[in-house]
């Protein structure tokens, strides 16, 4: 199978480069040979490309910078995966997209199925929200992958800010009202080639979520890490409205992952793994 995929630097797209089986060939585009800010380009590249799928892996994912930059991230969560999902319908070629649990409101305990009410809080999950229906209305066979929480030793993410302020302070405060599921993107990234290659061999698509059991809040995972990693800190738990955020984030981001499940077989990765893995590979 060879794979067009756009992201190359991020958590999952370093993932899927290293996790690719031997009979799968991946071409990614960095943002130097595909920018999302130019969505036609990324078209471009989908109709010239000789592949039997394509994945979207990257994102603008800085959340509160998202508030004020809604137009540049409305282009590359938005318009640019809506080009690519066009141009790999004309192509007759599979589209695997991530998207996230930012696009629920976050209201009550019940875990959110597909096809709960989607309602974002804030700007980054409204433009993530357009993606998922520019993909949809593009009409070709796809898969939206929600997931949530995302870690990995590379990048940006809650682990590494964690290990950070666990070498710099005695104590870190950590909200503990915002609940969902850790992820590693390693599990995305086998997910994301898997239903590449189901979706090539005929499956249906859809829309299906992927996050980490068990769920927890942002306080008990901040916990975790510290313990994992042999940092002997406190974590105070604090409610959200002691932690002021230019985006309001939802305070329950539990994703049921049975339909994912059904349909290929992916069952919802344990985090603890996950963490572990990747303390060892930061050697922390
Ligand atoms: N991180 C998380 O916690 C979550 C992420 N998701 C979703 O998962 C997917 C993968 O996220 P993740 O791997 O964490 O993302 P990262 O933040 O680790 O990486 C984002 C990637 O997108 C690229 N990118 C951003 N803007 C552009 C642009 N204009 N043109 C080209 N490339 C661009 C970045 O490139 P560069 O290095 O050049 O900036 C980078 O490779 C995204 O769809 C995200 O919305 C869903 C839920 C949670
Ligand atoms: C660093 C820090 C964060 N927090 C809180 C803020 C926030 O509510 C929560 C997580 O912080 P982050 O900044 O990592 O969260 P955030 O960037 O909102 O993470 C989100 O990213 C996007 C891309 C997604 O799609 C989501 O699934 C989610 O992973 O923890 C603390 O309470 N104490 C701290 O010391």
């Amino acid at each position: 199978m060879r794979v067009l995929l756009f992201g190359k630097t991020g958590q999952v797209a370093t993932e899927i480069l290293r996790h690719a089986p031997d009979d799968v060939t991946v071409t990614s585009l960095g943002r130097e040979a595909a920018d999302l800010m130019q969505p036609g380009d990324c078209a471009e590249a989908v109709l010239s490309a000789e592949v039997d799928a394509v994945v979207n892996a990257a994102a603008w994912t800085a959340v509160d910078k998202a508030e004020s930059e809604e137009d540049a991230a409305r282009v590359v969560n938005g318009e640019a995966p809506f080009a690519m999902a066009l141009a790999a319908a004309r192509k007759g070629v599979p589209f695997v997209h991530v998207s996230t649990d930012y696009v629920f409101d976050g209201q009550g305990t019940d875990a959110f199925t597909p096809e709960s009410p989607v309602a974002p809080r804030n700007a980054y999950g409204r433009t993530k929200l357009l993606g998922e229906e520019g993909v949809r209305h593009a009409g070709g066979r796809h898969v939206i992958l929600r997931t949530s929480w995302v870690f990995s030793a590379h990048g940006a993410n809650f682990v590494k800010t964690m290990l950070r302020l666990g070498r710099e302070r005695e104590a870190v405060d950590v909200v503990d009202d915002q609940v969902g599921g850790p992820t590693p993107a390693a599990a995305i990234a086998d997910a994301c080639l898997g239903i590449a290659r189901a979706l090539t061999d005929g499956a249906e698509g859809g829309t299906h979520h992927l996050s980490g059991s068990p769920d927890v809040s942002w306080a008990d995972f901040a916990r975790a890490i510290m313990e994992e990693a042999g940092l002997p800190r406190r974590v105070n738990p604090i409610p959200t409205s002691a932690w002021p955020t230019l985006a309001k984030r939802p305070l329950n981001s539990r994703m049921s992952g049975a339909s994912l499940e059904r349909a290929f077989g992916i069952a919802r990765p344990d985090w603890r793994a996950g963490l572990r893995d990747v303390l060892r590979e930061l050697g922390a």
